[in-house]
């Protein structure tokens, strides 16, 4: 069972619109709503695929109600945990040529004893869990020292912890030891303090990354596919995709198929890859099921050429 933890979920509105037009009323097409925030994502993914995964939210208000039933409504086992604040709503606005806008709230405050409370089900939960994987960003409320001191107390009960955060919270991650980090470009940029031009800069990140405390590093890289540094060894590879639709929830879908294949080596990443890929091809923030995958267009590389640039972010 993969365990994941959102601390600040939401209830995703995705809206398809023409053209983003300022100061315009705009008529949105097709609309969806899903159930949202990064690990509510992997659990959703994991699901889809016949993984057992178990999701744990904090969940209060009319939106935190409204996300509680999305889930069951998905199939999806978890653990809510009521808190005063309301979940936040985050908005997606995409455009046709696969430009994807997003307005993401800050969320509702996490009081000290509702930190608590969660933490304690996450650590109650993750005794039978194959990787405790914890997802998004803070909410207001819990300080970084005490997201430490929660990762610190996994990892000294023997969980394998898995971290896609930004900012401090990565850096917290990385600190305490976790098995495996999955930043984006931009949050592994910011984690090594420089920019991120080339592929011999990303993996010189990577491995920074790794020298301070991180066991595995995927980092995923939008259109440009995802890095994959590990004790064996360094692996690139991609995925592309024709009609990008909504690129909401790819890495979370490249996270998920890469825990779901066993989280190393070459297999793990072509999963990884294949997921992200029918991610980006799906509206809103669905996630993609068997039939969605088509592994046969993942080229992978062990050699990759660290002269090579990134495309633009
Ligand atoms: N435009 C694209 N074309 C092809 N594949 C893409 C594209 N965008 C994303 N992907 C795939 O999805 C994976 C994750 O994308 P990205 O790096 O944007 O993740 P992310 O920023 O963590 O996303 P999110 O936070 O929305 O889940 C990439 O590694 C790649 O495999
Ligand atoms: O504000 P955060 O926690 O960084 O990101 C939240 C979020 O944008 O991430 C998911 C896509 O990865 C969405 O379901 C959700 O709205």
């Amino acid at each position: 069972m993969i365990l994941t933890v959102t601390l600040n979920p939401s209830v995703d509105r995705a809206l398809e619109v023409d053209a983003l037009v300022r100061g315009e009323v705009l008529r949105a097409g097709d609309s969806h709503i899903d159930p949202g925030g990064k690990g509510v994502n992997v659990s959703r993914a994991l699901l889809a695929n016949g993984v057992r995964s178990t999701a744990v939210v904090p969940a209060g208000g009319a939106e935190g109600e409204q996300l509680v039933d999305l889930l069951k409504g998905e199939g999806v086992d978890m653990v809510a945990v009521p808190i005063v604040g309301r979940t936040r709503s985050n908005i997606t606005l995409a455009e046709p040529d696969g430009t994807v806008t997003k307005i993401n709230e800050a969320g509702p405050v996490l009081s000290p004893a509702e930190f608590a409370e969660v933490s304690d089900a996450v650590l109650a939960a993750a005794s039978s869990a194959d990787w405790v994987v914890i997802c998004g960003s803070l909410p207001p409320g819990p300080s970084v020292p005490a997201f430490a001191a929660l990762c610190e107390r996994l990892v000294a009960a023997g969980a394998r912890l898995a971290v896609d955060s930004s900012g401090p919270a990565l850096l917290a991650g990385v600190s305490a030891g976790a098995a495996l980090v999955k930043p984006n470009r931009e949050e592994l940029a910011e984690a090594a303090g420089a920019e991120l031009c080339t592929l011999g800069d990303v993996l010189d990140a990577c491995a920074r990354l790794r020298k301070a405390g991180a066991g595995t590093v995927l980092a995923s890289l939008g259109a440009d596919g995802a890095v994959l540094v590990e004790e064996s060894g360094v692996l690139i590879g991609r995925s592309p995709v024709t009609v990008p639709r909504s690129t909401v929830g790819a890495g979370d879908a490249l996270l998920a198929g890469f825990l779901a294949a066993g989280a190393r080596g070459e297999a793990a990443l072509i999963e990884g890859l294949a997921w992200g890929a029918a991610a980006v091809s799906l509206p809103g923030s669905r996630m993609p099921g068997p039939h969605d995958l088509d592994r046969t267009t993942v080229r992978v590389e062990s050699r990759p050429d660290p002269s090579r640039p990134l495309g633009r972010d």
